[in-house]
């Protein structure tokens, strides 16, 4: 078994943050551990409150986990301001975790802020340098590099600029822009491009948590980035396609259909 480990926000509403991230590990056939950074009050309609923890706390679930258990890879979520970004780099680099998967969560699918505007330049400069892959969705690279994102080329412009900034890989995902649902991935060297149809649903409640957390567990199974990338578009396409309405607003991804479809327990 492989070990992973996400450090993120708790989603109350178990679609998004932490809650997706330990589904997708299992789901994929890992073990998944969770060091959380912020508690979310939220449900499909929007996130209501917000509190972050202190930084010492933040620290002490790292620094426990890496001193007694292997980690085989670790995704980032939501780390919504600059001092607690700053200790996690330096837990990271402190215990030399590899296999970094960091998605820079800004703003909900609900529109709430869930990074600080005055704590970006920190997730750059901080985390992305120690990341294997980082892993923007098309508001977020727009944000990153203060410049519009309009089509499949601009997003390959924005990789190679994002790569610049300290990342071994950087996939711009497309889940924003109209049409085929494209991803960029580019390699220093090489773009990779994976297009699935779009699905038609409302329910895409945390796809950016779920996507990023596939290619954790699928870089800590040994997948190399361009495995890991194809492994993970497979899981999202097939967790949208399963998604689900619960509450009034935005439903969740359905992480176990398969195991669920095999034991009768759907159609
Ligand atoms: N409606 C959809 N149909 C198929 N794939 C989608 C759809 N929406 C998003 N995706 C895919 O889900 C993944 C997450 O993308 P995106 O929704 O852009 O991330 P985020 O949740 O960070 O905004 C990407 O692989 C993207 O291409
Ligand atoms: C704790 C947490 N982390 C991440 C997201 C982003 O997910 P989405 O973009 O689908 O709202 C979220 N809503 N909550």
């Amino acid at each position: 078994m492989k070990n992973v480990l996400t450090i993120a926000g708790s989603d109350s509403c178990g679609g998004a943050g932490i809650q997706a991230d330990i589904k997708t590990f299992s789901a994929l056939g890992t073990y998944g551990m969770s060091v959380i950074t912020a508690i979310t009050a939220q449900n499909t309609m929007g996130v209501f409150k917000v509190t972050e923890l202190e930084e010492e706390i933040v620290a002490a679930q790292i620094n426990c986990i890496y001193e007694d258990i292997k980690v085989d890879a670790v995704k980032i979520g939501m780390v919504s301001n600059s001092i607690i970004i700053k200790t996690i780099a330096q837990c990271l680099r402190k215990h030399a975790a590899k296999n970094i998967v960091i998605d820079p969560v800004m703003v909900s699918k609900s529109k709430y802020k869930l990074l600080r505007p005055e704590a970006c330049e920190a997730l750059v400069s901080f985390l992305f340098p120690l990341a294997q892959v980082v892993t923007p969705n098309i508001p977020e690279a727009e944000v990153i590099l203060g410049k519009r994102i309009q089509n499949v080329e601009h997003m390959q412009e924005a990789a190679v600029a994002i790569h610049k900034m300290g990342p071994a890989n950087v996939i711009v995902k497309g889940g924003h822009l109209p049409g085929d649902a494209v991803d960029v991935l580019f390699d220093g060297q090489k773009f990779t491009l994976l297009s699935d149809v779009r699905i038609a649903t409302k329910n895409t409640h945390g796809t950016g948590c779920t996507f990023s957390s596939a290619i954790a567990a699928s870089l800590a199974k040994g997948f190399n980035i361009r495995e890991a990338f194809g492994a993970a578009k497979e899981y999202i396409h097939g967790a949208i396609e399963n998604s689900f309405s619960i509450g009034q607003g935005v439903g969740p991804t359905h992480h176990f259909y398969s195991l669920y479809k095999r034991a009768g327990l759907v159609d």
